[in-house]
């Protein structure tokens, strides 16, 4: 068996304010065979599950809407001089539950629906340089017929909810006005579908 190429000596503790952020010290075994020390930092806020609801029938898919401060840091004004507004698909962090059945419980919280059969799409680490997580992407479909309550989040949540054109989707994403790497990803994701279905069709 290899040995291992890195080896933790120190986990320090710098906020556990609201998600744990962490200062790692560890040997690094390089290409050229030397180990060093190094230091990272990384935050962990644990593992999350996003989901692209989409209609078949209408050719429409729902978004969500919120509040995302580190966007309004960083400059998000898309929504007039004050907003930090972002448009999503509905994503939540995992907690203790598996990431199906955490999809499940959050597409009820935020979008309303109570969705049946999920397609599980690809897992990803979207931050890798800093954030530990891991997110796990998903697509399921809803009709007039699914069943709904009126979703919008939990707790302080403003979630609003956005339910377009998936062309219009798609025309927000080259405009600029749809700018989450999820979204982004799951949005492509199902483009690719259609385009590979009509190929074979
Ligand atoms: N008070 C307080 N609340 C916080 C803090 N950080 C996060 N929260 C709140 O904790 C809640 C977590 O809600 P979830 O729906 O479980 O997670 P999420 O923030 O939507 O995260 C999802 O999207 C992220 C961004 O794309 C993903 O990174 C993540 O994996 C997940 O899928 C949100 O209401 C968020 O505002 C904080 O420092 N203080
Ligand atoms: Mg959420």
């Amino acid at each position: 068996m290899l040995a291992e190429r890195v080896q933790i000596t120190e986990e320090k503790l710098l906020s556990d304010n609201w998600y744990i952020l962490k200062r790692f010290t560890f040997n690094y075994l390089g290409r050229n065979g030397q180990w060093t020390t190094q230091q990272r930092e990384a935050y962990d806020r644990g593992n999350g599950a996003t989901i692209l609801l989409y209609n078949p029938q209408t050719d429409r898919v729902i978004l969500t809407r919120q509040f995302r401060l580190p966007t309004f840091v960083n400059g998000n004004r898309t929504d007039g001089p004050y907003s930090g507004m972002l448009i999503e698909t509905c994503a939540g962090l995992l907690d203790n539950d598996d990431p199906e059945t955490a999809i499940r419980r959050e597409t009820e919280e935020e979008t309303g629906y109570r969705i049946q059969s999920v397609q599980k799409v690809m897992e990803a680490y979207m931050s890798p340089g800093s954030v530990t997580e891991k997110l796990f992407f998903y697509i399921a479909h809803y009709t007039a017929d699914t069943e709904r309550n009126a979703g919008g989040g939990i707790d302080e949540e403003e979630i609003e909810i956005m339910e377009l054109p998936f062309q219009q989707a798609l025309a927000m994403m080259e405009s600029g006005e749809i700018m989450d790497g999820k979204t982004i990803m799951l949005l492509q994701y199902l483009r690719l579908q259609q385009l590979t279905n009509a190929s074979n069709s």
